[in-house]
């Protein structure tokens, strides 16, 4: 790859448009920041802090055609921004955030109690079955027909809504076996645009890193199309401990520069291998 990855943390508050009165500078920097990267990446998290942020960091990298992951919460603003900006549907959100939206383009997951919540996350390796084996994550996973990744939320996109988000562009590439339960978005006319409702962080690994991590950091420096000519092996389906939970504030955003001339020089199955984060020593 020759290509050193830097990593940058965005506060999505300080991107959100009240930041820009509040804390004018914080809100200078995060736009900075994020207009500054190759790729953007939206983690997942719990809360309303920070959602309307990353809902203007998916909004930026679709319009823009910047590769853009959304991991769990980071898929579902990424299908709330597009029935807001796309479908017109204004109001259009998470019941997490908005329990009377007109338009819940993302809803509690019917078998989960709202009252009890323990025990109420579907959490866990499950089963995502790929519908089209023309989209750039089958082939990310090697062409796989089906993966076990792991899991960990409460709410879940619309089926009712599916048709018609669908209708209007957004591609619905990875289902679960009741074919009900949304797992992997994708925006077909774009250089790069996932969205997992799954966790690939919990079986990525440093020597053998996530397909979809893979998938950004190629297209970030422009080299999807040469790591979608390899073929990927597909992730065991033997469950792992998962090696971090999220934190739960759900404030962050992750923006990625592969700069030239770097010193990762391993072949590109193993690219993120000798990448770095800078300042907050995390390592993919
Ligand atoms: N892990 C996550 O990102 C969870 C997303 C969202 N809060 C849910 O419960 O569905």
């Amino acid at each position: 790859m020759e290509r050193k990855l830097v990593l940058e943390w965005v506060p999505s508050c300080d991107l959100e448009n009240s930041a820009a009165k509040e804390t004018p500078e914080a809100h200078q920097k995060a736009w900075k920041l994020l207009k500054g990267a190759d790729g953007v990446l939206v983690p997942g998290g719990f809360g309303d802090r920070g959602v309307e942020g990353k809902i203007l960091a998916a909004t930026y990298a679709r319009e823009k055609n910047v590769p853009y992951l959304g991991i769990c919460l980071g898929m579902q603003v990424a299908v709330i921004e597009f029935a807001r900006s796309v479908m017109k549907l204004g109001g259009a959100n998470s019941t997490e955030f908005d329990p009377a939206t007109a338009s819940p383009c993302v809803i509690f997951m019917p078998e989960g109690s709202k009252t009890q919540m323990g025990a109420t996350m579907r959490l866990g390796s499950r089963r995502t079955h790929f519908l089209a084996n023309n989209c750039k994550s089958a082939k990310l996973y090697g062409n796989a027909t089906s993966i076990d990744e792991r899991h960990r939320h409460r709410y879940e996109v619309n089926p009712e809504m599916v048709p018609l988000l669908e209708k209007a562009g957004l591609s619905f590439v990875g289902k679960d076996e009741s074919g009900r339960r949304m797992e992997i978005i994708e925006l077909p006319n774009h250089v790069f645009f996932i969205g997992a409702q799954f966790h690939p962080e919990f079986k990525s690994r440093p020597g053998k890193p996530s397909p979809l991590f893979l998938g950004l950091i190629a297209a970030a420096s422009g080299q999807l199309d040469l790591l979608l000519k390899r073929s990927c092996s597909v992730i065991s389906s033997k469950p792992t401990p998962p090696r971090y939970s999220t934190n739960g504030t759900g404030t962050a955003v992750l923006t990625i520069k592969p700069y030239p001339n770097g010193h990762a020089k391993k072949a590109l199955t193993s690219l993120v291998n000798g990448c770095y984060a800078n300042g907050n020593g995390i390592h993919i």
